[in-house]
C-alpha cells in the first residue's frame, strides 16, 4: 500500500521541523511547499540525506507548485509570518489572512480530501478563515494550539512536582492568545486533580497560579529569548501528534481549535476545545462542564477570538 502523503504548506522553522519529524516517524511521504524558491527544495533534500543514517524510506520533495500537493492525506499549514518581541499574535492578522486565502485556495484545488491542521497565527481566526477559503468540511479543518499549550502546562507542572511528564495530564482551552484557559480542575497527576494536590501540600496555590500564568505567556517567553521568531520544536511536535492521530485512527483525546456548532455554548466559530481525533478528522467535541469561574474565563477568550474573526470579515468581504 502506498505511504500516506503529507503536505506541509510553509517550509520555515516549523515546516522544516515538521518534515524532519514526519520522516523520522515514517508517517508518510512529505511534500514541502513554500513561495520562497529554494527553501522547500533545500530543506527536503537536506532531510532526505539524513535518511540513510536514520534508516527511513519516506520520500521528501520540496516545491513552489501547488500541483505537487495533489491528493495529500494531511496538510499542515505554517505559511505566513511569526511575531517578534514586542508584538502580539494578533498583530499578524492582516498579513497572515492574505496568506490563508492563497493557501485555502491551493488546498481546495489540489487536496480537497485532506485533513488540514492550521498552525499560523493568530490561530483561531486563521483556521476559521482557512476553512472558509478552502471550503473543506469543518470536521476536516482544525487548528493546533491546545496540544502545545497543554504540553507547556504539563512540562511546568511535572518540573514543579518532580514527577514524570507521562503522568501529568492537562487541558488548555479557549483561544490561543493571552486569554487562553489552562483548566486547573481538569488537569491531573495520574488522575489526581491539581486542586487536590494543593490540598495535599504538593505545591501552593501561589505557585500553581504562577505556572498557569507562565503557560499563558509560554509563546511570548520563547519569542523574548529567540528574538528573531517564535517557538518551533514543540509546535511541530504538537501538530505531528494530531496528524498521527488522524492517519492511524487513534481516537486521541486532544485539545484543538475545532469548529463549534453550539459546543460548549459556542456557535459558528473555531476555538480551543477538547476533541477526539481519528480517521474522521475531528470526530467529536467533548462538551465538558465548566464551573462559573472557568466559564467566565472561557467566555472572555471566546469574545477575544470573535473580535479577530470580525476583523477578518472587515478586511476580506468574501468572509462576511
Ligand atoms: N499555533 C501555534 O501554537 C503556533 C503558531 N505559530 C505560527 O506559525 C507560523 C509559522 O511560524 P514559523 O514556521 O516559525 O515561521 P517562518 O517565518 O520560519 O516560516 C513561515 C514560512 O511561510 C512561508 N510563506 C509566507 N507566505 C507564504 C505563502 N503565501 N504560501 C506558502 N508559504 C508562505 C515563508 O516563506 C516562510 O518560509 C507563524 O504565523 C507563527 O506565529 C508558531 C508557533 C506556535
Ligand atoms: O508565541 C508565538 O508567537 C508563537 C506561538 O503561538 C506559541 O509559541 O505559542
Amino acid at each position: 500500500m502506498a505511504r500516506p502523503k503529507i503536505a506541509l504548506i510553509g517550509a520555515g522553522q516549523i515546516g522544516g521541523t515538521l518534515a524532519h519529524l514526519a520522516a523520522l516517524k515514517e508517517l508518510g511521504d512529505v511534500v514541502l511547499f513554500d513561495i520562497a524558491e529554494g527553501t522547500p527544495q533545500g530543506k527536503a533534500l537536506d532531510i532526505a540525506e539524513s535518511g540513510p543514517s536514520e534508516g527511513f524510506d519516506a520520500t521528501l520533495k520540496g516545491t513552489t507548485d501547488y500541483a505537487d500537493i495533489a491528493g495529500a492525506d494531511v496538510c499542515i499549514v505554517t505559511a505566513g509570518v511569526p511575531r517578534k518581541p514586542g508584538m502580539s499574535r494578533d498583530d499578524l492578522l492582516g498579513i497572515n489572512l492574505k496568506v490563508m486565502k492563497a493557501v485555502g485556495e491551493g488546498i481546495r484545488d489540489n487536496a480537497p480530501d485532506a485533513f488540514v491542521i492550521c498552525i499560523t497565527n493568530p490561530l483561531d481566526a486563521m483556521v476559521w478563515a482557512l476553512q472558509k477559503f478552502s471550503g473543506l468540511p469543518t470536521n476536516k479543518v482544525c487548528g493546533m494550539a491546545g496540544v502545545l499549550d497543554s504540553a507547556r502546562f504539563r512540562h511546568f507542572l511535572a518540573t514543579e512536582f518532580n514527577v514524570s511528564m507521562k503522568d501529568v495530564t492537562a487541558f488548555v482551552l479557549g483561544g490561543h492568545g493571552d486569554t487562553m484557559v489552562p483548566c486547573v480542575r481538569y488537569s491531573t497527576v495520574a488522575g489526581v486533580p491539581l486542586p487536590d494536590l494543593v490540598e495535599m501540600g504538593w505545591t501552593t496555590q501561589d505557585k500553581l497560579d504562577a505556572i498557569v500564568q507562565r503557560t499563558r505567556d509560554g509563546g511570548a517567553e520563547i519569542v523574548g529569548l529567540l528574538k528573531t521568531g517564535s517557538a518551533f520544536y514543540a509546535p511541530a511536535t504538537s501538530a505531528i501528534e494530531m496528524a498521527e492521530a488522524y492517519l492511524k485512527d487513534q481516537k486521541r483525546v486532544l485539545p484543538a481549535a475545532a469548529f463549534c456548532d453550539g459546543d460548549l455554548g459556542v456557535s459558528d466559530m473555531y476555538v480551543g476545545v477538547p476533541t477526539v481525533i481519528g480517521a474522521g478528522g475531528i470526530e467529536k467535541i467533548m462538551n465538558i462542564k465548566l464551573n462559573k469561574n472557568e466559564q467566565e474565563m472561557f467566555d472572555t477568550s471566546v469574545k477575544a477570538v470573535q473580535g479577530l474573526v470580525e476583523a477578518c470579515k472587515g478586511i476580506d468581504e468574501t468572509l462576511a
